[in-house]
């Protein structure tokens, strides 16, 4: 991608960003984490079952546990032997034609084959009178009915919701082995920034791209160990960088790609292997990549929504991957109004969904409240020059 002259695909683009942040991702090791800590993460092996679940043979619900035969035919009165609470040891055997009170959840007495609901029976004295007959196993739990030592229970890559934890902690885990979280640098450069809360001097403006990339990167699943502004001094960015280094596996920044006078982030990781030009899109033409040792520095331009879009498009499929969150897909949606499209360039449009179809707002990529009243990005192939009203296109999911 040399300055000015090629335009690289999108397509092409996507796949570098891609490689160059699984590659980065790979040189560390997994985590091991407490099973508390580890919902929202992605399991690194298969995870399987420690013990049988159940591990012993146990109710299904309150009531009695008998022998099939005793009660085939009722109603019947058997003497009671006891009773069983979930905890409990199974207590003596069974004894043929006699029933034992039992708990849900408590262990069935060795010998006996079924359970018979507290609902279908009547206290009697020392004795209960069974009104119903229960087949051999009806409502009995089997040891290993659910799964058995050595069953994977969470295949690897599986992003750990609550269901999995759960079923991770009952097969006898105490603590899992994760994928490492992608620890992410965001770097805003420009002389003109200043921080949210402060007073904007004579044209100096919010930093608005730091924490809408933050806030990216978080929502795709990554750590964000790193936030911070650069001034265009190349010593500031420079020193900002080394910093940022230590403490991520991947840098984004944003601004100081283009072509004038004070493109801090070219200037100063163009001497050192980075290559800045143009990808075939818009808005988010301008685009750099630097590998410092490989960490990957990914630089996005500076317009706020080409920030966000350069973002969406070349690091949002790679994070969600990396942390097991699934692929963003797009849909077909119906163009309110007519729009025209750079040919040449595949084009981004801020779109929102209505009733009637997809409305879209101006082109301009300093439109910052226009993209938060969007909830679409309408995908223009590069070939499009103009679509009419009412015609179908691409979107994706904001
Ligand atoms: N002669 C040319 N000029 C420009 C070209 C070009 O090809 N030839 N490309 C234009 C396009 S397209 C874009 S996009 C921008 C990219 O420029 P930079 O990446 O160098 O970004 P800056 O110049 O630093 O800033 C652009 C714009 O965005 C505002 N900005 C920057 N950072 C932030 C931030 N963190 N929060 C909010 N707003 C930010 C900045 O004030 C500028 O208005 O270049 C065009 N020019
Ligand atoms: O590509 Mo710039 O990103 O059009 O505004």
């Amino acid at each position: 991608m040399t300055q000015g002259h090629s335009t690289r695909s999108v397509a092409d683009h996507a796949a570098l960003v891609d490689r160059l942040i699984r590659t980065a991702l790979s040189r560390r090791g997994p985590d091991t984490v407490a099973v508390e800590d580890a919902h929202g993460r992605v399991a690194h092996t298969d995870l399987r079952a420690l013990i049988d679940v159940p591990s012993f043979r146990n109710s299904q619900m309150d009531g009695y546990a008998v022998d099939a035969a005793a009660v085939a035919e009722v109603p019947v009165e058997l003497d009671v032997t006891g009773v069983v609470a979930a905890g409990d040891d199974g207590g003596d055997a069974h004894v043929p034609g006699t029933a034992r009170k039992i708990m849900t959840g408590a262990p069935v007495p060795r010998g006996a084959d079924a359970v018979v609901p507290v609902e279908d029976t009547e206290a009697v004295g020392g004795r209960v009178r069974i009104g119903r007959s229960r087949r051999s196993g009806e409502y009995v739990r089997e040891q290993g009915s659910d799964v058995r030592v050595g069953d994977v229970v969470v295949p690897a890559g599986t992003r750990l919701e609550a269901r999995h934890v759960g079923a991770i902690v009952a097969v006898g885990h105490a603590s899992v082995a994760v994928r490492p979280r992608l620890r992410v640098a965001v770097v805003a450069t420009g002389a003109e920034l200043v921080a949210p809360g402060t007073e904007p001097g004579p044209g100096c403006l919010y930093d608005s791209n730091g924490p809408t990339l933050a806030a990216a990167a978080i929502a795709d699943g990554a750590e964000v160990t790193v936030r911070t502004r650069s001034t265009d001094s190349a010593e500031h960015f420079a020193a900002v960088l080394d910093d940022a280094l230590t403490r991520a596996d991947v840098v984004v920044t944003s601004g100081g790609v283009s072509m004038g006078d004070f493109e801090v982030v070219r200037d100063v990781l163009g001497p050192r292997g980075g290559t800045f030009g143009h990808v075939g899109m818009q808005p988010g033409g301008p685009q750099g990549w630097t590998d410092l040792d490989g960490t990957p520095v990914i630089s996005f331009p500076g317009n706020p929504v080409s920030t966000l879009v350069s973002y969406l498009i070349f690091a949002r499929p790679v994070l969600r991957d990396l942390a097991g969150l699934p692929a963003l897909r797009p849909d077909d949606a119906i163009l309110v109004d007519a729009v025209r499209s750079i040919p040449g360039k595949r084009q981004f449009l801020r779109g929102r969904r209505t009733p009637g179809g997809i409305t879209t707002s101006g082109p301009g990529s300093h439109l910052v409240a226009s993209l938060a009243a969007a909830d679409v990005l309408v995908d223009l192939p590069e070939d499009t020059t103009e679509v009419p009203a009412g015609a179908t296109v691409r979107v994706w999911p904001l």
